[in-house]
């Protein structure tokens, strides 16, 4: 048996068509979405996500501006840079790229942000609307990577109500916000979030119906850690080294092996990856109709 490949990359694309078409209407009441990015130092991941939103943002209209700061940047820089943001009226949302380089207080940068212009549903404010949205409709945006994962999911008709979705990784950016997600109503997930002092992992993974695993250690979940038929969300992302035509090589955390005993998989590269950056312009295009 062969696993249903979750493809980030056809399923990004009608996201992408659906976007355009509202960023169309929202240009013929006057109203241009504008997303910008602050990078800090060039790692080349980052260089790479961040080259990702932009081109995608091209695509359906949305302007983007590009601020960047060396490594070398200090935290009063920092704050300079966002508070520039925060007034930009061609700036409708932005995002910081994580991580920042080594000094620089991600959480403090965070705070500083215009919730309204918060495109990555990062900030306090929208995290915990995101606590408090147990029921019904959330109208603050949404952490993409966990928007992504559940959209990817259910544009595959994956069922996940009443299901039990162990997630690997408590970060900030996946699994934390993916279990409130996950528990909300009209979602209805029974969720298990493992981390690095879980006992026994692969135990917690074997008993899902849904797994997740967002770490970026390559390989990592192993084809006797799936319950037969499971689904199999590979958030994670690891360069691994350079392919023949000089481009990074990458790995996600699930092993080859799984696509023969999962039902279905989502492939690093070509996964969630794209799905994040189609929810980062779901939350552009949502906050600008919002203005
Ligand atoms: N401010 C944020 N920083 C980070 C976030 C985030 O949601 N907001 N999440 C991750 C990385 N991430 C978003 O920026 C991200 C990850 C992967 C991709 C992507 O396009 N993946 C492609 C491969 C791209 C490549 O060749 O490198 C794929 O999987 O096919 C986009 C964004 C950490 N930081």
């Amino acid at each position: 048996m062969t696993a249903i490949r979750l493809d980030g990359v056809a399923t990004a694309a009608v996201i992408k068509d659906e976007l355009k078409t509202r960023v169309d209407a929202l240009r013929e009441c006057g109203i241009r979405p504008g997303l910008a990015t602050l990078l800090v130092g060039s790692d080349p991941a980052s260089v790479s996500y961040v080259t990702g939103k932009h081109r995608d943002s091209a695509e359906i209209g949305v302007e983007s501006i590009k601020v960047e700061l060396p490594e070398s940047a200090s935290m009063a820089d920092v704050e300079a840079a966002i508070a520039d943001l925060n007034s930009a009226p061609e700036v409708t949302g932005y995002i910081v790229q994580l991580p920042l380089p080594t000094g620089l207080d991600e959480h403090r940068t965070l705070e500083l942000m215009d919730p309204a212009k918060d495109a990555d549903g990062l900030h306090p404010f929208n995290l915990g609307k995101l606590v408090l949205g147990v029921d019904g409709e959330i109208d603050t945006p949404l952490p993409c990577t966990p928007n992504g994962v559940i959209e990817l999911l259910r544009r595959y008709e994956v069922p996940i109500a009443g299901k039990h979705v162990t997630v690997i990784g408590r970060g900030l950016t996946v699994g934390r916000p993916l279990g409130l997600l996950l528990t909300r109503k009209g979602i209805d997930a029974t969720v298990t979030l493992t981390h690095s002092r879980t006992p026994d992992i692969a135990a917690e993974v074997r008993r899902a119906d849904i797994v997740v695993a967002a770490v970026g250690v390559p390989g990592l979940v192993k084809a006797d850690w799936v319950k037969p038929g499971a689904a199999v969300v590979d958030v994670g992302i690891a360069r691994v080294g350079t392919t023949e035509s000089g481009r990074a090589k990458l790995a996600g955390d699930v092993a080859p092996e799984v696509w023969d005993t999962a039902g279905w998989v989502s492939p690093v590269p070509g996964g969630v990856g794209l799905l994040t950056r189609a929810m980062l312009l779901e939350n552009v295009v949502s906050a600008a109709e919002r203005l």
